[in-house]
């Protein structure tokens, strides 16, 4: 008889709780193990079984004494990892961690973001710093938002794996009543189309923050999506469809959704915060910000034309007023 899996949440974040909740509403036998940074967070979190800063709604159902803030004792005893963190503070909550440690564990990514001192996608990260071999690598993503997961609103997960059994296992393990899981071998593209999903959000919430309406988004993310087709063509020429709900459908539920960091920030910075004000107002990260840096950084290799990507980095880092960038904008959509 199969072993039973013991799986770990890295993170303690929405999404980490969102994910803790479907894996207790999966059907799949297995033990959950969940690690956070915070201690008092884990305390209340073992006491009350509600998470007192994100999705507070959601009872947390797993053991209290499987809740730790103890990063290498829970990835020693557990054989499948997901990592929630946002990219920006990965490195630093991994900085105990050894290669050692993680040998024959199985990692997902639900990150959607780029290590900023290496900018590396998650998957690469893995593998350069910590020798994790690509087919124990998986990636979560799709048009999903914590808030609609702990609503139990009907979601779309995409899991993206260069191996189909790596897939196919963590897959198995998020399938709920409202949870549908769909699995894809595109890892890079799913992973820097999350990536840039997020700064086309931020996109659209600067261009709603100076004024403009739903006529001018929609164009906006039209010309988004056809700029994201190019990267990715370029940074991994594979045979995919732009139009899944990975890639397409994540640009347009970030990019319209209340619940999005992204188009909130966005929304903020298009108003005339400063991005510190932004993001002080805002107890979220949102990833467009980090990732807007890194995209600019890696395309001085790829050389894409990327007219979005780049207002929004003119915008955030050499401090352009939105309302002449978006302008100038304006002028290159088609
Ligand atoms: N929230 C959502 O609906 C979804 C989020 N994601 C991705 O999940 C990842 C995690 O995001 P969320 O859980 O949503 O984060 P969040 O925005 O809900 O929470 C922020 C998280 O960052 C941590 N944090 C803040 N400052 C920190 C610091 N200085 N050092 C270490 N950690 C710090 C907090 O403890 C908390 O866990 C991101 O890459 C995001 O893009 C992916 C799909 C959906
Ligand atoms: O990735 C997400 C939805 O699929 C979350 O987007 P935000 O970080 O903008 O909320």
């Amino acid at each position: 008889m199969e072993r039973k899996k013991k799986v770990a949440v890295i993170g303690g974040g929405s999404w980490a709780t969102a994910i803790i909740k479907m894996l207790s509403d999966n059907e799949v036998e297995k033990d959950i193990f969940w690690w956070m940074r915070n201690k008092d967070a884990a305390s209340y979190i073992r006491e009350y079984h509600h998470n007192p800063n994100y999705l507070s709604a959601v009872e947390i159902k797993i053991p209290s004494d499987q809740i730790t803030t103890k990063l290498s004792a829970v990835i020693k005893s557990c054989d499948l990892l997901i990592l929630s963190i946002p990219a920006a503070f990965l490195k630093d909550a991994l900085s105990t961690v050894s290669a050692e440690l993680l040998q024959g564990k199985y990692i997902i990514s639900a990150i959607k973001g780029i290590v900023p001192e290496e900018n590396q996608i998650i998957g690469d990260y893995l593998q350069s710093r910590f020798d994790v071999p690509l087919d124990r690598i998986a990636v979560i993503s799709g048009p999903c938002h914590a808030e609609e997961v702990s609503l139990e609103k009907l979601s779309y997960l995409t899991i993206a794996s260069a191996s189909p059994h790596t897939a196919s296992v963590f897959s198995s393990m998020l399938n709920t009543r409202y949870i549908k899981t769909i699995q894809s071998d595109d890892i890079y593209g799913t992973e820097y189309g999350a990536v840039l999903k997020n700064i086309y959000a931020v996109a659209s919430g600067i261009c709603h923050g100076v004024g403009y309406g739903d006529n001018f988004q929609a164009v906006l993310i039209s010309n988004a999506i056809r700029e994201m087709a190019r990267f990715l063509a370029k940074v991994h020429p594979i045979n995919r469809d732009i139009n899944e709900s990975a890639y397409l459908g994540d640009l347009l539920v970030t990019a319209y959704s209340q619940f999005s960091r992204n188009r909130t920030f966005g929304n903020m910075i298009g108003k005339g915060y400063t991005v510190r004000s932004a993001q002080l107002e805002m107890n979220m990260v949102a990833e467009g910000y980090y990732a807007s840096k890194c995209i600019h950084q890696i395309n001085k290799t790829y050389q894409v034309d990327m007219p979005i990507c780049r207002a929004v980095y003119a915008i955030l880092y050499e401090k352009h007023s939105p309302h002449i960038e978006m302008r100038l904008l304006s002028e290159q959509l088609t």
